[in-house]
Formats: C-alpha cells, structure tokens, sequence
C-alpha cells in the first residue's frame, strides 16, 4: 500500500469489486446483482443460511465456476481495476491460471495431494518458477512456517501429505496456496471438519495471513466470523443483504434478516 493507493467510501483498499454480479447453475439464479468490495489486507467473512450463494460468490472470484457446465455469469469482477469476466480483463493477469495463481483457493475438505509434504509445496511452486534445489527448499521451509506448519513437519517431509492429522493437512493446503505468493487467499469453510484447537490455530493463521493478503472466507460458524473478521457480508437467496464493520453488523445489524440470522432465529 502506498501513499496514493486509492481508498473507497468505506475506507476500503478495493482489491475486488464486483459490480451487478449475477451467477446462474441453468435455471437457478445463485447470485442477483452482487456489489461488494474486498479490501486489501483485510479478513472479509460470508455468512449466511445454507444454499445463499456464498460458496457461489467466492468459486467466481478465480472462475471455478466456469467448471460447471451451463453456468452463465454477467457483471463485473474487478481485480485491481481490471474485469476478470473479459478477456481484456484476464489477460491483464495472464490467462485463467495466472488468475488462479493470483487467487488461490482452499477448500472445505482438505485436499493434499497424495505425494510428500515437500512435494505438496514443491509441485505447484515448480508449475510458477524455475528455482534450484537450494532456493527450492527454502521456498517449501518459508511456506511451511508462514502456515504455521514448519515446527510440527520439519523432520519428515518425505512422509505423504495424507499421513498428518486434519487440521495439519488443511494448514499444508493454505501453505501450498501461499507458496505461489497469491494476491488474494479464497477459503470455503476452511474449519468446519477441523477439532476446536485445529480451528483455533487456523483462526491465528488467519490473522497473521490478513498483514499480507485480500483474505475471503465462507463461514457459518458465527463465533469464527465475529472473532476473525474485520468485514462481513450476510446473504440470503443469493444477494449480499448487509455488508460492513463485523463488529457493527453483529452488534447492531440493519437488517431485520441479518439480526435473525446471527441471533440463531433461522438458518
Ligand atoms: N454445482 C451446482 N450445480 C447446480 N446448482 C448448484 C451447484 N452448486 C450450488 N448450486 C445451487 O446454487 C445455490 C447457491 O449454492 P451455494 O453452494 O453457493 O450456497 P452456500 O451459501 O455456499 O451454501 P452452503 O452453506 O450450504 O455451502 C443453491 O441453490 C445451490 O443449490
């Protein structure tokens, strides 16, 4: 950030915007009219009941979603000013895997590859860069100690990846993403299948994540949202309901909907 970055209305460092952001899965319209903004170096949470389209909203963010077939999408998606949704866009960033590279993404399950944990790290960063062995090795160390990994895996990073526990599997997940030095840090439910200390430890990686990255993540553990995030966004049948200050939102929500929601009333 520098003196000149610009800052929007709501004293947010955009780094995505969408703008009339509408999705469709064939007939079923999962997103209507979605403006929101991601800041820079900010954690933002989406909340809200099942089938509302959070997940729907964070998989357009790097275009997962064109995976599904008969999907339509139209509006806008700016990534540092520039809509990814057109190919003038894209090519601002490479093409579809350089903006995957620059959004990376960690999902609800963890999913390490079935190789070691070195080669977890080593893979993707082989696809990005041409680094030697040295370099290459220090690169793997400094992913692994950015997610809070290093200590517990250090003297075995020739065992497989699937060996290490949930919660250490999803943390080798968020290293393997911040190895290729993303932009933006997408996380879908990133706890839910994880113990109460594993969480913990992600809520802490999360925290440390946000001095560096745009962090998005989908929730629907209030307390996590509360304690984690610096923004949150409720949606409800696929459009954002409320968005602001976490703290002003769960304190004091706008809206009648939002307040049932985080109150426990529905959802
Ligand atoms: N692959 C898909 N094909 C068709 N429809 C889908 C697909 N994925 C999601 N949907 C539909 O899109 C809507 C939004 O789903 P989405 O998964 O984004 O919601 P969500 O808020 O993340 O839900 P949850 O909290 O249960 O994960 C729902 O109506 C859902 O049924």
């Amino acid at each position: 950030m520098t003196a000149s970055t610009p800052v929007d209305a709501a004293g947010l460092v955009p780094k995505i915007v969408t703008r009339k952001l509408n999705f469709h899965y064939g007939d079923n319209h999962a997103l209507k009219d979605v403006d929101i903004t991601f800041g820079d170096r900010l954690i933002t949470a989406l909340i809200g009941p099942s089938g509302c389209g959070k997940s729907t909203l964070l998989r357009t963010l790097n275009r997962i979603c064109d995976l599904y077939p008969g999907h339509r999408i139209d509006g806008e998606i700016l990534l540092d000013g520039e809509n990814i949704l057109t190919r003038r866009g894209l090519a601002h960033h490479g093409d579809i895997a350089g903006l995957r590279a620059r959004v990376g993404m960690v999902f609800q399950k963890p999913t390490p590859f079935p190789m070691s944990i070195y080669e977890n790290i080593a893979f993707p960063l082989r696809m990005y860069t041409r680094l030697g062995r040295a370099e290459m090795d220090d690169a793997v160390e400094s992913a692994l100690r950015d997610a809070a990994l290093w200590i517990e895996v250090k003297d075995k990073l020739h065992a497989s990846g699937l060996s290490l526990s949930g919660g250490q599997q999803q943390r080798l997940c968020i290293a393997r993403a911040i190895a290729i030095r993303p932009d933006v840090l997408l996380l879908d439910e990133p706890a839910s299948a994880l113990d109460p200390i594993s969480t913990a430890l992600i809520d802490e990686l999360l925290w440390e994540l946000r001095k560096r990255y745009c962090v998005v993540i989908v929730t629907h553990n209030m307390q996590q949202a509360a304690r984690v995030s610096d923004k949150v966004g409720f949606m409800y049948l696929g459009e954002l309901v409320e968005f602001g200050d976490t703290e002003a939102v769960f304190s004091t929500p706008r809206e009648r909907r939002t307040q049932d929601y985080i109150t426990g009333r529905f959802g």
